[in-house]
């Protein structure tokens, strides 16, 4: 039997509807919500993502502000933009398109985002929150995964959940997330030996390696459901993902397409943490753990 298909783009356009509702009620109390993109240099497909984001926010009611920056835009010109965003009250966001030129230190501008706008959830603060299950902002793209998990009914506990690719903003956080809800998680990356092993005894497997064709049928459970992370652009300019749809989709149960599938509600969660912290920001005090937070590498630069 062929898998359903879980589709990004349409559970987004349906949350967007709600979103738009939100900043009526937002804006009724006086906020209008605000997000800040900041882009290095001219990466092609950080440029499609970023105006994503934009037309995202024009979508929502959101205003946004694109900081556009040349490739070779010095570290302290970054950190002293960002430290004026921190401050403006109309910005409730603030996001930093990865990949960074390589003569900036990703660790370092990402912690000086104020943790209060941080709404990609990179800062270690956000980190820390989802290792002990309480993270104000969760990254955008786990996020988005786990909201087309939940659309196909299934009971996350207890499941045998394999995570192919362990960086920072996908792998990582998702496993995390995951485990918080109860699931068997393994996590494979690159060193990982005979990854089929692994794959093979996942209900739910997410793939987030940046390898088109990775995953082909003989990897995968029958039945399971299979959640691609990966957009890999070929050379005739298709996108696809890590798994070799047509082949697997004739195994699982559930599969993500790309594109359409995760990219569309890696935005879409994006604007719902902007508007998070813009509701945040009504509340007469915000969650205590953090009021006084500082990060010491601000004190250090
Ligand atoms: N600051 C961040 N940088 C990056 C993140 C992130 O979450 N925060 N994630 C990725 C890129 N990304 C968001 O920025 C992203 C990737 C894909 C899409 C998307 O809409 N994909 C479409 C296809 C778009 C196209 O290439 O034509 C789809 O899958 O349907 C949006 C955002 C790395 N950097």
């Amino acid at each position: 039997m062929t898998a359903q298909i879980i589709d990004g783009k349409a559970l987004s356009k349906q949350l967007r509807v709600g979103f738009r509702e939100r900043v009526g009620r937002l804006v009724e109390q006086g906020v209008r919500p605000g997000l800040a993109v900041i882009l290095v240099g001219d990466n092609p497909a950080s440029r499609v993502y970023v105006g994503n984001k934009v037309k995202a926010c024009e979508e929502c009611g959101v205003r946004s502000l694109h900081v556009a920056l040349p490739a070779d835009t010095p570290e302290v010109e970054m950190l002293a933009r960002i430290a004026q965003l921190n401050a403006d009250p109309t910005v409730h966001g603030i996001l930093i398109q990865l990949p960074l030129p390589g003569h900036i230190d990703v660790r370092r501008v990402l912690e000086a985002i104020s943790v209060h706008k941080d709404v990609d959830g990179f800062h270690l603060y956000n980190v820390g929150g989802l290792v002990v299950g309480n993270t104000i902002f969760p990254p955008c793209t786990p996020y988005g995964v786990q909201l087309l998990l939940d659309t196909t009914g299934t009971e996350v506990a207890g499941k045998n959940v394999v995570v192919v690719g362990a960086s920072n903003i996908v792998g990582k956080p998702m496993a995390l997330m995951l485990l918080q809800r109860e699931a068997t998680v393994t996590i494979c990356h690159a060193k990982t030996r005979d990854l089929a092993q692994h794959t093979i005894l996942a209900d739910i497997l997410i793939v987030a390696a940046g390898k088109p064709g990775l995953i082909v049928p003989q990897m995968v459970k029958q039945g399971a459901i299979v959640i691609d992370v990966g957009i890999n652009r070929l050379p005739d300019n298709r996108i696809v993902g890590d798994v070799d749809f047509d082949g697997v989709k004739e195994k699982a149960s559930w599969i993500t397409p790309v594109p359409g599938g995760v990219g569309p509600m890696t935005v879409t969660m994006l604007i719902e943490n902007t508007l998070r912290s813009a509701e945040r920001s009504l509340q007469a005090s915000p969650a205590d753990d953090y009021q006084d937070w500082e990060a010491p590498v601000l004190k250090a630069v």
